[in-house]
């Protein structure tokens, strides 16, 4: 199950404060994100012992992890563990005491990944090994909350200054020229400028991959993988509302997430429809028209280890390749909507070459009629500052954590000829 919901289920069926509940889903989520870490210091001294260490029946492995994750939520670093049950001070002192000493531990233990998924990462940054410690670092970190402020309707400076007076204080993002990165995670749906839809949560990296469809007022564009729709909210302001915006989606619940975010946001040109599958007849209509199509295929979301830490464990290595094969598929059906002189932009938050590089270079050779555009030239063209910095090459956008503090994302751009 995806640790939102169970985290949400348990709390569904108990009465609990606020504090606590943030305390409780805090150490799930520390859980899965060092799972193996903390595995490692549950095990760990209970064939030796000693006199004084906690009762093992007691005190399960489960319930030590638990117990870890609390402390180091609540800068258990520096704890005495006065708090902690007398039985277990002596093995939280030798795990702490190990904690200090990173370097003598299993890699395992520091980078916290499925064997196979630390092997793919390393596997692919064979031009950059030095990268993977810091990746793999910054993917064990809580990601920030960032907010897109909504072109339509406000500047960023004058909803910097409105968060500002009701007490949440931000910083501009620094690539995405809507994006406002939030001091902390304050509530928000209770602001006016989140009742007036100024604003909406959506990671830096997520507001770049709009930028690419470049898409203007009165176009006709495609969000082909629309999902509960942040991309098309985004699209959606670019176009200032004026023109045909289309929200696609294989799933009729997720595109039901969008509706509430469609009335705040006040556009009042999206077409949402579940399509059947990427080569529903339906969408027949519309080929050769689009202006731009933007595909946010499904993926892995390894890119996301950050906000879901579960999926590295729910993510099996025969996924990738499935994935890689439905990304290819949907993507060359989308492209049939693309018009003389239009744009496709295929789009990941993979951080796997299979679901990345390979799809996009599967799809320059199965579509002679698309030219390659250097992702680069056109975050410039939008005016993100330094966009060379976040390319490839080859021409590619490449968002990693540890680089950009975004998610990790991937996108490649096509014009029609
Ligand atoms: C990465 S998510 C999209 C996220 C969304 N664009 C956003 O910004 O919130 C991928 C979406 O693709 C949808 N999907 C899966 N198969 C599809 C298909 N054959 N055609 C269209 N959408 C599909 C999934 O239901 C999922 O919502």
């Amino acid at each position: 199950q995806p640790a939102d919901m169970a985290v949400s289920q348990f709390f569904e069926k108990r009465r609990t404060g606020s504090r606590e509940r943030a305390r409780l889903a805090d150490a799930a989520y520390a859980v899965l994100r060092r799972k193996r870490w903390y595995e490692h210091l549950a095990r760990r001294f209970e064939a030796e012992a000693p006199a004084g260490f906690a009762n093992s029946a007691d005190w399960p492995v489960p319930r030590r992890m638990a117990l870890l994750a609390l402390l180091d939520g609540e800068g258990g670093e520096n704890s005495d563990f006065s708090d902690a049950p007398a039985e277990l001070r002596p093995w939280l002192a030798a795990c702490r005491a190990l904690q200090s000493q990173p370097a003598s531990l299993p890699e395992a233990c520091r980078h916290n990944l499925p064997d196979w998924l630390a092997a793919a990462l390393q596997a692919s940054m064979t031009q950059q090994p030095q990268d993977f410690w810091p990746l793999a670092e910054a993917l064990l970190q809580a990601a920030p909350l960032d907010l897109r402020v909504n072109a339509m309707k406000a500047k960023r400076p004058a909803v910097a200054a409105a968060l500002a007076a009701s007490g949440i204080q931000t910083q501009e993002t620094p690539w995405s020229p809507w994006g406002l990165r939030v001091a902390g995670k304050p509530r928000l749906t209770h602001l006016p400028a989140w009742q007036q839809g100024l604003v909406q949560v959506q990671d830096e990296g997520s507001q770049l991959l709009a930028l690419l469809t470049q898409a203007r007022r009165g176009q006709l564009v495609v969000d082909f993988c629309a999902g509960a729709g942040g991309k098309t909210l985004a699209l959606g302001a670019m176009m200032r509302g004026a023109g045909r915006l289309y929200a696609f989606d294989a799933s009729a619940y997720r595109l039901q997430g969008l509706q509430p975010r469609l009335a705040r946001s006040g556009l009042g040109n999206v077409h949402t429809a579940a399509i059947a599958h990427e080569r529903d007849a339906r969408l027949n209509a519309l080929q050769g028209k689009a202006d731009a199509v933007l595909v946010d295929a499904p993926c892995s979301g390894l890119g996301t280890l950050r906000r879901a830490p579960g999926l590295k464990w729910r993510t099996r290595p025969e996924d990738i390749a499935r994935l890689a094969e439905q990304q290819f598929s949907i993507a060359q059906s989308a492209a049939r909507l693309v018009k003389p002189g239009g744009r496709l932009v295929y789009a990941t938050c993979s951080l796997l070459p299979q679901e990345n590089e390979a799809v996009a270079q599967a799809l320059s050779n199965a579509l002679p009629g698309f030219a390659p555009l250097h992702a680069g030239d056109v975050l410039a063209a939008a005016k993100v500052p330094q966009a060379a910095r976040l390319t490839t090459e080859a021409g590619h956008l490449r968002l990693w954590p540890h680089l950009h503090g975004t998610d990790g994302f991937f996108a490649a751009v096509w014009q029609r000829r």
